[in-house]
């Protein structure tokens, strides 16, 4: 996969019934961005109600936001960010009294712009360069490069906003000013590993041209029942409550570790929900954290409830990769074990069914048998009417079969037009005659574009207690081969009936 801009229409068609504000967005870029800024400064003003320290924010998803917005759009997505910036540096200072005169406001907000966008964009160049250069396993690759990066990114974006604030004047050039860097940190940290999933799933929709790539990762899925997920988020947040009240109320430092307890609540959601409802549930974890951090003044104990969210949001995203390996795995195993144009059997899965087969028969002391068949002069159905129609005579021939078969049956397809058939519970007599009656079906097959009829020819051996089915198969090839021999369309078993 390469993260690219969208190429055709196709590739970024909006889902229906959502086509009109679609097709404005994309008629009129500049509402995406105007939404972009209000989203970044209602974010902002959350944070900022939640600082507990000035300038220290226990939340800031801010910093999440500029981190997807550059990681989807690119430099597309810095000069809404910038007048971000400035704005919010006018209503900080606003906020806080500290009149300072325009020239140093605008110099500030410059100054934060300039650390906050360079930070954010070198961590989101980053990650897209990394992603695109792999071609393979995108999604792991993708999260843990994520879970590096956009910490590094934070810690960069925290330091230099640092040295943009002493820079300015805005705090002191002092021991404390020059420590406000780990609170930043923290806070932006929580912004970035909590938000960023669904932050770009928002932006994806308020800009439908950009974010094609996401949508390749594997992470659809079904969701389940919404009283089932609310009942979980119930008991995350009863678990939250009452281990920040409990701090809260009896002022023990220790007691806030117990927060820690809220990764079982969130792998349940991991584990049994969507991508999408397990990022909603740290989300929401982390919002309420914050907001009870504030209202319960537990500012003191901040940084372990902020750790434990960043923690449990990292865990998040690695629990997310087991269901969608699983699913790799069991498309991939799957691809191995059928034939992708007959949906017969593979080759390898015949065998190691067949042996399964025979022993299971030779317990049972029951036959079994195979038959291994092929079309008559299907080179020369090729060359007549094209591959594409020699494809569908072979598709035709493995759905004639399998309305053929008992439940037991099992049909392989053993490569080119050689296809083999295990018979448990057949002895030669049985076997033969279901040969017989699928060479007598063949040529009723009707198959668009093939003028004249299909023939094919069969080998048939009941399986000895001495046999394996690789020895089964060669005695079964060789009677095909000698009915090639006699001149095809021909049932031939060892022994004359
Ligand atoms: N359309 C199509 N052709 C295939 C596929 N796999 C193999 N073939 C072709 O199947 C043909 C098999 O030809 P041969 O093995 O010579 O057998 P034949 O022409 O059926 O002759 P006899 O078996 O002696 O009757 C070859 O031309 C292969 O190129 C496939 O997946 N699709």
């Amino acid at each position: 996969m390469r993260l690219q801009h969208p190429q055709t229409k196709a590739d970024y068609e909006p889902p229906q019934g959502k086509l009109k504000i679609y097709s404005t967005l994309v008629r009129w870029p500049v509402l995406s961005d105007l939404l972009l800024i209000i989203i970044w400064m209602l974010l902002w003003k959350i944070s900022s109600l939640m600082e507990y320290a000035p300038h220290a924010s226990i939340w800031f998803p801010p910093a999440g936001l500029t981190f997807s917005a550059i990681l989807l759009l690119g430099l597309r997505a810095i000069p809404p960010i910038v007048f971000c910036c400035m704005a919010a540096t006018f209503w900080e200072n606003a906020d806080y009294g500290t009149q300072l005169p325009l020239h140093q406001l605008l110099e500030t907000g410059a100054l934060f712009a300039l650390a906050h966008i360079s930070a954010y964009a070198t961590g989101a160049c980053l990650l897209k360069l990394l992603i695109s250069r792999r071609d393979d396993h995108q999604l792991p690759s993708l999260l843990l490069a994520f879970t590096i990066i956009g910490p590094l990114s934070a810690l960069l974006a925290s330091y230099f906003t640092q040295t943009a604030l002493v820079i300015s004047g805005v705090i002191p050039d002092s021991t404390a000013g020059h420590q406000l860097w780990l609170p930043l940190w923290v806070g932006d940290l929580l912004g970035i590993l909590v938000l960023t999933p669904l932050l770009i799933g928002l932006l994806r929709r308020i800009y439908p041209r950009y974010g094609v790539w996401v949508s390749e990762l594997g992470l659809r899925q079904v969701a389940g029942s919404s009283w089932e997920f609310l009942l979980k988020l119930a008991t995350a947040a009863v678990l939250m409550v009452a281990v920040m009240s409990l701090t809260a109320s009896f002022q023990i430092k220790e007691m806030a570790f117990a927060i820690f307890f809220l990764c079982i609540p969130q792998m349940w959601i991991v584990y049994t929900e969507t991508p999408l409802r397990s990022g909603i549930s740290i989300a929401l974890m982390s919002f309420f954290t914050a907001v009870l951090v504030k209202y319960l003044a537990l500012g003191e104990d901040a940084l372990i409830f902020q750790f434990s969210i960043s923690v449990l949001a990292a865990s998040t995203y690695f629990g997310l990769l087991i269901p969608v390996l699983a699913s790799s795995n069991s498309r991939l195993r799957e691809m191995t074990r059928k034939d992708s144009l007959t949906n017969a059997y593979s080759r390898q899965h015949f065998f190691q069914q067949a042996e399964q087969e025979i022993l299971r028969a030779r317990y049972y002391r029951q036959p079994i048998s195979v038959i291994v068949f092929d079309i008559d002069a299907f080179k020369q159905i090729n060359d007549k009417f094209g591959h594409t129609i020699g494809d569908l005579a072979l598709i035709s021939l493995a759905n004639l079969v399998n309305t053929q078969l008992r439940q037991a049956d099992i049909l392989g397809r053993f490569g080119g037009d050689e296809f083999m058939l295990l018979l448990p519970g057949s002895d030669q007599t049985d076997a033969t005659a279901t040969a017989e009656r699928l060479r007598q079906a063949l040529p009723q097959m009707r198959i668009a574009g093939i003028s004249r009829p299909i023939t094919g020819s069969f080998g048939v051996t009941e399986i000895t207690p001495t046999d394996t089915i690789s020895s089964a198969f060669e005695k079964a090839d060789a009677l095909l081969l000698e009915a090639k021999r006699r001149g095809r369309n021909l049932v031939l078993s060892p022994l004359p009936l």
